[in-house]
């Protein structure tokens, strides 16, 4: 275990060199596993930092965007390499540092190599259209041009994944980039960084910087050099990024909650189900936009569902994500930790059936971290606060309903519209799913979370700012289309 004394320092990157934060100040960052473990010390940068992170990116900005994109690409292919090098190390950081299991860090970690490759092909694809014109001695055609400086500002959740899809189109696409982590996981995120800076990406077009949301967050947001902001967090202060961007007329981008409804159709497999729900509601401890957290059922299944799924939650191995047999990690802080708690007792208090967890878990290796039981409610109704707000922890809510009418309808009750599953074995069912389901993921016979990182990704309602993130869909933010006229 380390104490704060000889924890290692991880440093801001600006214009190609590791420095400290002007302020002079650091914070820990500490395992959830653990609270008294520290992963690492990290900056607390002010505004001039920020400030000098920017110039930096607004700076080589200007040679960056001329590279040809396949000569861009081949930066990303190195980072790529550098990271499956480091592969193993980045995980075992990802989970001491925000929780989720090393099985699930690792997978995390694979996933951003594959991004980062997949965005350096990108940048040999076709980046326009010809039109024909109405004047036939004239060429129409559509090239894009890169948005400039563009500003990331990422959760703790997918501490790898989220930063490299968005740092990863951006860059391939000719931008460059301040990376502004959650202060929760940056040290995973200086591990990244550290990648990028062994692939050689010419000072200045790769920052890394470290400290308060409010702060450098905020101050990403509203900095009149930078051309686009790509936010990914809660819906509150994603509301507000995305209003500092609009008032100084910067292109952004919101990716926030979810209240992620699966439907148990009466006809489903039920083993598979379960399955599905368990593994969408509650991997990660439930800390996924995509997590699954209404679980709507049929009637006619509901009794054999519930039964089935209890015995299958009641297996869940609650622990430290370094261990084989954990199961399921801590929550990643100890605010989320409290508010997955009142949650519970929002629940308890509207009058929802605990069947199952409901508080800490009692054994005393887990005291001194951030973990809670996974959790089951029965009889809960649509309007109630845990079948509507976003909880970010593992918490199921179970909801009979008699008909699929009901049941796309209470699907449907939410203010979110990110994913939505679907557990059938009819082609009727699963068809008016797919066309009355109000959310960008709609998945059959699969869990709801899980993304593919070449398709396009978001959310439909206060889930997103309506663009989508991942796969050919990323060139819409992160470049502007020209229309060129040409006449001989
Ligand atoms: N959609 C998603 O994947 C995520 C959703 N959440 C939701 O948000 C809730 C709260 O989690 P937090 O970590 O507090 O999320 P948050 O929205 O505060 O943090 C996300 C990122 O925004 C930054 N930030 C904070 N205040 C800012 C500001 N005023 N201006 C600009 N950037 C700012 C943070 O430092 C972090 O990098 C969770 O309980 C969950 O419901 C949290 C993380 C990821
Ligand atoms: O389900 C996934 O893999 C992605 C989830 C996600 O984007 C998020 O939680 O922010």
């Amino acid at each position: 275990m380390s104490t704060a004394v000889n924890a290692p320092v991880y440093l801001n990157y600006i214009n190609g060199e590791w420095s400290a934060a002007s302020s002079g100040q650091t914070a820990t960052s500490i395992s959830p596993a653990n609270k008294h473990e520290v992963v690492g010390i990290i900056q607390v940068s002010n505004a001039d930092d920020l400030d000098r992170a920017v110039q930096s990116a607004k700076q080589a900005q200007k040679g960056w965007r001329k590279l040809a994109g396949p000569s861009r690409g081949e930066f990303l292919y190195k980072a790529a390499n550098a990271m499956e090098r480091r592969l193993n190390e980045i995980a075992e950081t990802m989970t001491r540092e925000m929780g989720k299991t090393l099985p699930e860090a690792k997978g995390e970690t694979a996933r951003g190599i594959a991004i980062l490759r997949y965005y350096a092909g990108e940048g040999m694809r076709k980046v326009g259209d010809v039109i024909p014109s109405t004047d036939a001695d004239a060429l129409m055609f559509t090239t894009r041009v890169p948005l400039g400086v563009v500003g990331v500002i990422a959760p703790w959740n997918f501490p790898v994944a989220i930063p490299i899809w968005k740092m990863a189109p951006a860059l391939a696409y000719g931008n460059t980039v301040v990376l502004k982590p959650a202060q929760e996981t940056a040290v995973t995120a200086a591990k990244i960084i550290e990648c990028f800076a062994e692939a050689g990406f010419p000072a200045g077009v790769v920052n890394l910087i470290t400290g308060k949301g409010s702060v450098i967050g905020q101050g990403l947001a509203e900095h009149k050099d930078v051309n686009g902001i790509t936010f990914t967090g809660s819906n509150q202060v994603g509301k507000q990024v995305g209003q500092a961007a609009l008032a100084r007329g910067a292109k952004y981008q919101l990716e926030m909650g979810g209240k992620n409804p699966v439907i148990i159709a009466a006809d489903a497999d039920l083993d598979l189900a379960v399955e599905g729900t368990v593994s969408g509601g509650l991997r990660s401890t439930g800390q996924k936009c995509t997590a699954t957290s209404r679980v709507i059922v049929q009637s006619e299944v509901y009794e054999a569902f519930k039964q089935k799924l209890l015995a299958k939650v009641r297996e869940i191995k609650v622990g430290n994500g370094l261990e084989g047999e954990t199961w399921m990690g801590p929550c990643a802080n100890e605010n989320q930790l409290d508010t997955v708690l009142s949650y519970i007792q929002k629940g308890i208090e509207e009058g929802a059936e605990l069947l199952h967890g409901g508080g800490r878990p009692d054994e005393a290796a887990l005291s001194d971290g951030f973990y809670v039981q996974p959790t089951v409610f029965d009889k809960v109704s649509r309007s109630m606060v845990i079948a509507q707000e976003e909880i970010f922890g593992p918490v199921l809510a179970l909801i009979k309903v008699d008909t699929m009418e009901e049941a796309i309808e209470a699907a449907n009750d939410a203010d979110f519209g990110l994913s939505a599953s679907i557990y059938t074995s009819s082609i009727g069912n699963l068809m008016s799913f797919i066309q009355d389901m109000d959310a960008g993921l709609v998945r059959v016979n699969a869990e709801t979370a899980g993304v593919e990182l070449q398709a396009p990704f978001g959310g439909m309602k206060q889930s997103s700012s309506h663009s989508r993130e991942q796969g050919q869909a990323a060139i819409e933010f992160f470049t502007a289309i020209k229309t060129v006229f040409v006449k001989s």
